[in-house]
């Protein structure tokens, strides 16, 4: 991407006429701006009247579009404009206040690059603004169209009071040029000071009044110039007010030479460069206060150089091992030995189940470890260790050895900021970090601002991973011994295990995430003991951390998954990381095996293994509370919600870093605006406490808890648990957020003051035995799947990306559907009787599709199977209608395990 690189050099600058003016120095240092610039030179000296604000600071606008990020924005809200207009300053007729707000009304119709060509420029923040209201009605949807001639305001009236010079044609403009061209070479502090000292009486004709209207216009929608005005700190909701005030003083003051050659530019970028920097000047002395306002604003939202945010943890020299590699190739392994060795160490996890999978294997080892999650705080007596989650992690005390697991989880979208926290910020004499190289390369580009020593560890697989190019045809009665199928959504899950369990001997655990990590172990447990019936499991993408699993097989479902909005085909690192659980060491499998349901996903699962991984650019960052609060401070009057938006708008990243995404967080402050009385540090906690936004009746009971705080009420959990396990997938959906309830209510207790959230043991109680009774219903579960958005109306799914190809059967499907919906007999679909025997219901082929010396994949093999609705709408193929378990299934335990064994 070219890149407009204008780099600003703000110096102290004594003048001769002004003892404390500070000069702005604009250094066109990008061929491709020079280029653009006819006549500008590329060091145009700027001064301010004693505009110290901008002081010693420099701001670097190359290093923002360099990196592609939005240096910082706003994009205007009426609450920022009050906060500018409150203290009366500069502009302070309401009038133009209201101009204002509908100004950044517009701006916030998104208008990338109608104004600029020019690649370097920065487009993403294109406004629709002009100078009054009329032409912001009037300009929306017709960008760069006629400005109108019934625009007129005072100043304007005045510019066209006398029409007497001819209009000038287009060869009179390129003499113009050639004769006013020397005006392009002057300092613009020069121009401007001429222009401000000039009489207001400038004169010039309706045309060339409206070239310059047309030339203003241009300058008002600039994307460039307005991204440019946030480097003098004039924030884009400012900017067009800015504009139509430099406007009014440009036409009532200019002079004829300057105004020639202006319009000898015409709306054009080269006008717009020419009038940036006198533009700047008029910015310097007419809107100091603004100015400063938005830069107290702009600098408590930065988020720049976050290695800074943790002094103790820089002068420490720290040494920071990444362990990189795939799956199962023994890095966190190794980095536990280290962890064990050390005095006093700690173990960040990406999930609670693999910190207290931790803590449960360290114990056993004989190394005291306490274990801390949001949720639960178990301190082992003489410990020096501890196990917690990521988010938990402290970065006062202080570490011998900290391990840091799954750091690729620092580029994730919502939790990434967890993980550079903590690599950041741990006080550790020796860090160790566990992952797959995607994060190396930005890893190392920290260690060198934080001054760390980098050692890099490579690894391979233990086992190879081996695809199953044959697949399971479709047919889910071939799945075997020690299979895990994955599938993405939960309604799926139970649909799988219910096929599997009515049509083969098989027995299934499950795994998803909305199971409490009790409950994941217990299915985890039961699939690894040789000793029982449950051979396969059926998991969500849940199963990709932190579990070992003595997987064989890892079959995709499908590789396409609901992400809230769309279906989304599932990225690339995903699939390998949870194919990689095939085949761990130390299970008795001597490689791992991983294919798909259907042949037609076959391709995108190789394709996926095949790619190297993405070397990752930015890495997530979250506000403290801290700074939340001090931005608060320049926005006293907003929201909580809408500081968050604001706080995104006008925060300031480095090029490593994005902001994390707030969805969940902003759902719940939303929800908590009803509740009064909350201060913005219990708000902020309350958004972080763990709800699933989509469940309505745990968001219910978030809110309840909120209100009892806010009342200073003791906070009473006033939920009943069930005696027995699910007899139905309702009842089950009840106990899962009944847990997730109870699990909520301990991480408030954990995060407020104790006697807030007074029945934590009862809350534990609830918890456990609810685990308990989910393990239960879930090795009985054999109903069909319901939705927790039940009687809702479910958004229509998006597909994008990777589609999968149409399968023969999903023709037939479709065909048999449209021709039933037309009254046409099914059985007369002339598929079905090329395709199999029609039925649908899958039988009468048994033996070839199970038949291992057959061919991986027969068209002819292939039958018309059963269709049922999967939970995203689509349609699936069955391997055989439900009925009655078949006998295989009611063979004995033994039989069963020897199978399993022999495999
Ligand atoms: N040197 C070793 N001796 C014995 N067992 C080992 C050794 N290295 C690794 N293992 C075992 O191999 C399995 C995989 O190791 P480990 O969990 O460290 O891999 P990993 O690369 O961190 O995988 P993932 O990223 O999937 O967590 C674990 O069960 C671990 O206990």
């Amino acid at each position: 991407m070219a890149r407009c690189r204008l780099t600003y050099l703000l110096r102290r600058w004594s003048s001769s006429s002004k003892s404390s003016a500070s000069q702005v120095w604009v250094l066109l240092s990008h061929p491709q701006s020079r280029r653009n610039l006819s006549g500008f030179p590329s060091n145009r000296r700027f001064s301010s009247s004693s505009n110290s604000f901008l002081g010693e600071s420099s701001l670097f606008l190359s290093e923002f579009s360099s990196h592609g990020a939005k240096a910082f924005s706003t994009i205007g809200g009426e609450e920022s404009n009050d906060s500018v207009y409150d203290n009366g300053d500069a502009i302070d007729s309401k009038l133009e206040k209201e101009h204002f707000d509908d100004v950044d009304i517009a701006t916030s119709v998104e208008h990338g690059d109608e104004s600029i060509d020019e690649p370097g420029f920065c487009s993403s923040h294109g406004r629709y603004a002009d100078f009054d209201d009329d032409d912001i009605v009037a300009n929306v949807g017709n960008i760069g169209s006629e400005v109108k001639n019934e625009h007129f305001d005072d100043n304007d009236a005045a510019a066209i009071s006398q029409l007497e010079a001819e209009p000038l044609d287009e060869v009179g403009l390129r003499k113009n040029y050639d004769r006013y061209g020397h005006i392009a070479s002057h300092e613009p502090v020069d121009i401007y000071r001429q222009l401000r000292d000039m009489p207001k009486d400038a004169k010039l004709c309706k045309e060339d009044w409206l070239l310059l209207q047309e030339i203003f216009g241009r300058f008002a929608r600039s994307a460039w110039a307005s991204n440019q005005a946030l480097a003098i700190y004039i924030g884009a909701s400012f900017f067009p007010t800015a504009v139509h005030k430099f406007r009014g003083f440009f036409l009532g003051h200019c002079q004829d030479d300057v105004a020639m050659y202006l319009l000898s530019l015409g709306p054009s970028d080269e006008a717009e460069k020419f009038l940036f920097p006198v533009f700047v000047e008029f910015c310097l002395e007419e809107f100091p206060d603004e100015m400063k306002k938005f830069r107290s604003m702009v600098e408590s939202a930065d988020l720049t150089k976050p290695h800074t945010w943790f002094p103790f943890a820089r002068v420490m020299k720290r040494k920071i091992i990444y362990h990189c590699g795939p799956t199962n190739s023994g890095k966190t392994y190794n980095a536990l030995q280290r962890f064990m060795e050390a005095k006093k160490a700690v173990y960040c996890s990406p999930l609670r189940l693999l910190a207290m999978e931790i803590f449960d294997k360290v114990n056993a080892l004989g190394v005291y470890c306490s274990l801390h999650t949001g949720q639960e705080k178990k301190t082992v007596p003489f410990s020096n260790h501890v196990a917690c989650t990521v988010e938990m992690v402290s970065t006062d005390e202080l570490y011998d050895v900290a391990v840091i697991d799954e750091i690729q989880m620092m580029a994730d979208p919502a939790r990434g900021f967890a993980w550079t926290r903590a690599l950041l910020g741990l006080k550790a004499d020796e860090i160790h970090l566990c992952g797959d190289p995607s994060v190396l390369s930005i890893v190392r580009k920290i260690c060198l601002d934080t001054g760390d020593e980098l050692v890099e560890q490579l690894y391979d697989r233990f086992k190879p991973l081996v695809v199953e190019a044959k697949t399971l045809q479709g047919d889910l009665r071939n799945v075997r011994s020690g299979d895990c199928i994955v599938a993405f959504s939960r309604r799926e899950i139970f649909e799988v295990k219910l096929a599997i369990e009515k049509q083969t001997k098989h027995r299934c655990c499950v795994i998803y995430g909305a199971l409490p990590p009790e409950t994941r172990r217990q299915q985890a447990t039961l699939f690894n003991d040789q000793d029982n019936e449950y051979d396969v499991l059926v998991a969500s993408d849940a199963v990709g951390m932190g579990l070992n699993l003595n997987i064989r097989r890892v079959v995709f479902y499908n590789l396409s998954k609901y992400n809230g909005d769309k279906v989304v085909p599932v990225p690339a690192s995903q699939v390998k990381q949870i194919a990689g659980r095939a085949g761990r060491r130390g299970s008795r499998y001597p490689e791992g095996l991983t294919c798909t349901l259907n042949l037609e996903d076959l391709d995108y699962l190789i394709e996926c293994l095949k790619q190297p991984f993405q070397e990752v650019k930015k890495v997530g960052l979250f506000p403290f509370y801290e700074q939340i609060e001090l931005f608060a401070g320049k926005l006293p009057k907003v929201t909580f919600p809408q500081l968050l938006d604001k706080f995104a708008e006008n925060c300031r990243l480095d090029g490593s870093y994005f902001l994390c995404q707030q969805a969940g967080i902003k759902k719940v402050a939303n929800m908590l605006e009803k509740v009064p009385g909350l201060s913005l540090e219990d708000r902020y906690n309350f958004c972080f406490a763990p709800v699933n936004i989509r469940d309505p009746k745990a968001m219910y009971h978030l809110l309840r808890f909120a209100s009892s705080y806010s009342q200073k009420l003791p906070v009473n959990i006033a939920m009943g648990i069930p005696k027995g396990s699910a007899r139905n997938d309702a009842e089950l959906l009840d106990l899962e957020t009944k847990h997730q309830v109870c699990s909520m209510y301990l991480w408030l207790s954990n995060h407020f003051k104790e006697e807030t959230f007074p029945y934590k043991q009862r809350a534990e109680a609830m918890a456990t035995s609810i685990a308990e009774l989910l393990g239960e219903s879930l090795t009985k579960a054999c109903w069909k799947p319901e939705s927790r958005q039940a009687g809702k109306q479910k958004p229509e799914q998006k597909k994008e990306g990777y589609e999968r190809p149409q399968s023969l059967i999903k023709i037939f499907d479709k065909s048999r559907v449209s021709r039933s919906s037309m009254g046409v007999p099914l059985n007369t679909v002339r598929f079905e009787t090329s395709c199999g025997n029609g039925n649908g219901n899958g039988n009468g082929n048994d033996e070839a599709q199970n038949d291992p010396c057959k061919p991986a994949y027969s068209l002819s093999s292939q039958k018309p199977a059963l269709f049922y609705a999967s939970g995203r709408g689509s349609k699936r193929p069955m391997p055989a209608p439900y009925g009655k378990r078949s006998k295989r299934n009611e063979q004995t335990l033994p039989q069963d395990k020897s199978d399993k064994v022999a495999a």
